[in-house]
Order: C-alpha cells, then structure tokens, then sequence
C-alpha cells in the first residue's frame, strides 16, 4: 500500500478520541480578519466547521467584518474613528453596521457555507432578543454592552442540525434600535450562555506572543491568575486587551477553555481541536 495512504489513514484514526471528546459539544468560533479576507483561507475555515458539524460538534459561528465596514465608510466618503479599540458609531455608522454585517458578511458567509455542503443559518443578534444590549459609554457613541443574551433561538438550530451564524448587532434594551457590539466580546457572551465547551477566537497572529514583534515568542498557555502581571509588564496591550479580557470572562463564567488562534494557518481549526498540538494561546 502507498505510504500517503497509510499515513492519510493514521491521521484519520487519530483525530477519533479527539471526535469522541468535541462530539456533542458546543464550540463558539469568532471568525474574523484575514482568515475571512482571502479565499484560500475563508475556504479552509468553512470546511473546517462543516467537518466538525459532520462528526457531531455543535458549532456556532459569530463573525466580525471590521474591515468590509471600513471599506463601506470609506464608500460613502466616512473617515473610520476608533476609541479604545472600538469603533466610534453615530447613527449614519450604526446603519451601516448593520447593513455589512447583517447583509452581506453574514448572508455571504452563509452562503458559502451551504454551497461548500454545510446547513447554514444567518441569524444577527436582534433575532429572538439573541442579545440586548444598552450604551456602553457616550464616547463610544451607539456602542453596546451586552444586558442580556438569550440563546433559545441558537440552541434550537443546532437541535435541528443546523450552523448558527451570528452577526454581532444588538437589540437596544432601551430607546435605542440597535447597537454596535465587537465580534469578540458578543461570542464570548453567547459562549457563556450556551456553556460551551470551547470559544474559538480567530485572528490574525499565532496566539499572545512574549514579544508581539517576533511570532517566535507564542505564550502558549495562560493561566487567569497570570493575566494581571502580563498586562502589568505590557505583553498584553493593544487589540489583546480586549481579547484576553474576553477570554478571562468567558472561562471564570464557565466556558472549559478559550483559545486565541492563528486565522492565518490553513485549518488552524481541525489542528487545534483533533490533535495535541496546541498552536495558539490557550487560556484556562
Ligand atoms: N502580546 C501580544 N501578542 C500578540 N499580539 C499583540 C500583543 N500585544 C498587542 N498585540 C496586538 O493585538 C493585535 C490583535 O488584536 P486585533 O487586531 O484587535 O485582532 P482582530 O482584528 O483579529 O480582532 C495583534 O495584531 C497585535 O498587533
Ligand atoms: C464596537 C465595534 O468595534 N464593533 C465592530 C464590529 C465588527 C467586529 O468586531 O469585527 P472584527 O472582529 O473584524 O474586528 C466594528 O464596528 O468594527
């Protein structure tokens, strides 16, 4: 028999205790940045949850699309402004949140995953009351903070064998329609309410690095009680503030571990979840 195939068949008989152990669990992938701009890399994800849909994962979808709402601002002669991290949203912004990230990321997305062979649904976070949310701050404008989240709608598609796929715009909890929340923190939340086994958070770096300039620095476990002495030394900083702080939540309200993971990698998904290699930074 030809090597590749013998070798093809060990990988498969491999990833079995790793099925055994995710089936019937249910993993939250925020899926975002370059692995969701190019091609070749938006077709390894997709087929990655269709896979891990097909050996029993529930798999819930949340998305990002910063970069395709920049791009829309930009359409309409719109300058992006960020505070802290989060996008500044007036009303003319917070309309066209909604319209790239309910319209066309979301149906996109769905899309393609049903044109690839999964059984996708697009649902934003509106749907059901999904989230509810109210002002985080003035100075973020119409940005939410999560108030509630009530995931029967999510839990009853996966009941019916399908990929739930959730944009990230909240229903206003008061006067307000609709509120802006980042990608992150709305699947750590919705990780928390369905008490997954695992948040996925894809993004455009191998994992927390010791020195966020050289990828050969990965930190590949974190511990809770380490958090506040790396933010203390400046390892996390930036955009990993956020992401961490997420992370810290999610795992303290339940959700068994959390990883940050390189989006950049082909099927960086199946090598996390069906193997022991861990290749980003998990948090525990
Ligand atoms: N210690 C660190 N390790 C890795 N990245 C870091 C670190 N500190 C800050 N960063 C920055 O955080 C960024 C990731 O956050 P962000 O750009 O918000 O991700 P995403 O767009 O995927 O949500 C990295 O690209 C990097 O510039
Ligand atoms: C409040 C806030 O910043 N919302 C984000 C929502 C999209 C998002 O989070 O997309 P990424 O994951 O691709 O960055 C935004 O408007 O860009």
């Amino acid at each position: 028999m030809p090597y590749h195939q013998t070798e093809r068949a060990q990988v498969l008989a491999e990833a079995l205790p790793y099925i055994q152990k995710y089936s019937g669990k249910t993993v939250v992938v925020k899926y975002g940045g370059n692995a969701m701009i190019s091609d070749e890399l938006r077709h390894a994800v997709i087929s990655d949850i269709i896979l891990l849909h097909l050996v029993g994962v529930r798999v819930v979808v949340v998305h990002g699309g910063g970069p395709e709402i920049t791009d829309m601002l930009n359409k309409i002669g719109k300058e992006s402004k960020f505070v802290d991290g989060l996008r500044y949203t007036d009303r003319e912004t917070m309309d066209v949140v909604q319209q790239v990230l309910c319209g066309k990321v979301n149906k996109n997305l769905v899309s393609t995953l049903n044109r690839l062979g999964g059984r996708a649904i697009g649902l934003c976070g509106m749907d059901a009351g999904l989230f509810e949310a109210r002002r985080l701050d003035e100075k973020y404008g119409l940005v939410g903070e999560i108030t509630h989240v009530d995931p029967a709608a999510v839990t009853d598609c996966l009941n019916d064998g399908y990929i739930p796929v959730i944009s990230t715009v909240a229903q206003g909890a008061d006067a307000e329609t609709a509120y802006n929340i980042n990608a992150d923190t709305a699947a750590a939340k919705l990780a928390v309410a369905l008490h997954a086994e695992k948040l996925i958070l894809l993004t455009d770096i191998r994992g927390l690095l010791r020195d966020p300039g050289d990828e050969d620095t990965l930190i590949p476990v974190v511990e809770l009680s380490q958090v506040p002495g790396l933010v203390k030394d400046g390892v996390i900083k930036g955009g990993m503030i956020p992401k961490v702080d997420c992370c810290v939540e999610a795992v303290r309200s339940g959700v068994k571990s959390t990883i940050i993971l390189d989006g950049r990698i082909p099927h960086s998904i199946l090598i996390e979840l069906l193997s022991d290699e861990g290749i980003g930074t998990m948090l525990l």
